[in-house]
């Protein structure tokens, strides 16, 4: 990461009208000696994490395969956000691999290892070694809405229209 990008203090969501929130970070032990998440431009969304495979063990993905890959972390995130895990452009763009589930949902409520679900699509195999980049969170606010029973939803335009009743 560049001096820039840790010295400045983050900006996106001020930018919200929210004041960046704090994410306490565990390093479990088989997250022992790998970088923690970090944010590698001044203004990225995403922070990339590693895959916790054990050191010369390497992890192969044959194509169509997938796996859930450890990244050797727990957060604890504040009430009220969430984080999404989600898939890295270029190893979709170059390997054709990514998240099963993007963008994956870390509850601020879970205290386990945060997992990326990776599956290969690609045509070749796609090895996963120890501390590779495999996937990115984005820390992100969330509400929890109330759910009222009722019998009629109010008329709108669309109606039931969906799914490319628009045209293409
Ligand atoms: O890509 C992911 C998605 C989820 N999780 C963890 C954090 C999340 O809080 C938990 C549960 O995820 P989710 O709610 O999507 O799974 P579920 O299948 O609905 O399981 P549960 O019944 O445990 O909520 O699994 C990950 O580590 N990586």
């Amino acid at each position: 990461m560049s001096s820039t990008a840790m010295k400045e203090k983050p900006r996106a969501a001020e930018t919200a009208g929210l004041s960046a929130p704090t994410v306490r970070v565990k390093r479990l032990p088989q997250g022992e000696g790998l970088d923690l998440p970090r944010y590698e431009t001044a203004l990225a969304a995403g922070c990339d994490v590693r895959a916790a495979v054990p050191e010369g063990e390497p992890l192969v993905l044959k194509p169509g395969e997938r796996f859930m890959v450890p990244t050797g972390i727990a957060i604890a995130l504040p009430p009220g956000w969430e984080a999404q895990m989600r898939p890295r452009s270029g190893l979709a763009a170059r390997r054709g691999v990514t998240c099963v589930n993007a963008p994956g949902t870390i509850d601020a409520d879970y205290r386990g290892e945060l997992k990326v679900i990776l599956i290969n699509h690609g045509a070749e195999d796609f090895v996963v070694r120890r501390g590779d980049r495999i996937g990115q969170l984005v820390i992100a606010p969330v509400w929890q809405a109330r759910f009222e029973e009722v019998e009629t939803l109010d008329e709108t335009a669309r109606g039931e229209g969906g799914f490319g009743s628009t045209g293409v």
